[in-house]
């Protein structure tokens, strides 16, 4: 086995993250000194995935305040001004939005106008949303588990692996968990049109660990699930809205559709984070629609007329009615999510609310 490849590190007073843009075939990390480092890493996929773009953006808020001078009024504007910048990165994975705001919120509530004071209290925030999300993934991988058993086969679509967190990664977790407890199961992963994150990383961080991974394109996941080789889907997610609709890596519906036509359980797994009460169904998610070059032109190599119209949606909404369960950190959510997935917030959560 290969030790874990980390995608976040905050050393030396700056953001070091893994370039996942040249995984597999190149192992590089870059620092990032700036806000501006920071923006570009999120919007060209240096770091990507929900939970490690909420990180990276959180030290990104605080190294665009960090070398402020004056007081605290233009202190709190600049924090504002630099989270709107961040904002503006990338627009579908909530963890995004929610870690920004988390600092601003904290800055706002201090009890202090020292902004030397208030810097430190950001950094120390950035540091804890860091530090959170390691346990929250290890404890998506605890619930998963209890779906799953050992000598199963699992199919999982895009990167919702370590590489897109902080640590052990949501869809991924159980993964992780099972292989140190010995269970025998196997792994297959969609390699993920347009972007491949499924050859280049989830192929790529499971065959690390030792985990029997098998890597499928997009278009056998009908033939595997066909062939009886799957029993749970597993995917990480971008945004859960309020009724369950869950925004994905693109494909991710389909995978739904299949695992539904097989009476196969498809499973979410959600950092609450991710979860955004706020929207009210899978039709208010924005979704991102990033480069056409990235359909017909990977790697350099044209595959299509240089002209050719081109649709690239980088996520799907997979509608609640084909989501078997949520997992979260806090438990495991059934529908009515609706209705179940308030509870989840609520003071006296249960674990398992409402099947
Ligand atoms: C736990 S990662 C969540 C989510 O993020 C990925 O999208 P991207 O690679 O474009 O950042 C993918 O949708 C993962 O499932």
């Amino acid at each position: 086995m290969n030790e874990a490849l980390n995608s976040i590190e905050w050393k030396n007073d700056a953001l070091v993250l893994l370039d996942q843009t040249t995984l597999p075939n190149e192992i590089r990390y870059e620092e990032n000194h700036t806000i501006e480092d920071v923006w570009d890493s999120i919007v060209v996929m240096k770091v990507r995935g929900a939970p490690a773009i909420g990180v990276a953006a959180a030290y990104g808020l605080y190294l665009g305040v960090r070398c402020h001078e004056g007081d605290y009024e233009s202190f709190m504007s600049l924090l504002k001004a630099k989270r709107d910048y961040l904002a503006g990165s990338r627009p579908t994975a909530v963890n995004l939005f929610w870690a920004i705001d988390r600092l601003v919120q904290k800055a706002v509530d201090a009890d202090t106008k020292d902004i030397e004071m208030l810097k430190a209290l950001l950094l120390e925030e950035a540091q804890l949303i860091h530090k959170e999300d390691e346990e929250i993934n290890r404890m998506i991988g605890e619930n998963l588990l209890t779906l799953l058993e050992d000598g199963q086969g699992f199919l999982t679509h895009c990167n919702a692996g370590a590489l897109a967190t902080a640590k052990y990664g949501t869809a991924t977790a159980p993964f992780y968990l099972a292989k140190e407890r010995g269970w025998n199961f196997k792994v297959y992963a969609d390699e993920t049109r347009p972007r491949l994150q499924g050859s280049t990383l989830t192929a790529l961080e499971l065959q690390r660990a030792g985990i029997d991974v098998t890597l499928i394109t997009d278009n056998m996941a009908a033939m595997v699930m066909s062939q009886g080789k799957v029993q749970a889907a597993i995917v990480g997610c971008d945004r859960v809205a309020a009724n369950g609709d869950t925004a994905n890596k693109i494909g991710t519906m389909g995978v739904a559709i299949l695992a539904k036509h097989f009476g196969i359980p498809f499973y979410v797994a959600a950092p609450t984070p991710t979860i955004d009460l706020a929207t009210p169904t899978g039709a208010e998610i924005p979704i991102e629609e990033r480069d056409t070059e990235e359909v017909t032109n990977r790697f350099g190599q044209w595959s299509a007329p240089k002209d050719v119209q081109v649709y690239n949606p980088a996520f799907d909404v997979t509608p609640a009615d084909l989501i078997t369960a949520i997992v979260t950190e806090k438990g495991i959510v059934y529908a009515p999510f609706e209705e179940n997935l308030k509870k989840l917030f609520a003071e006296d959560a249960q674990h398992v609310v409402g099947k």
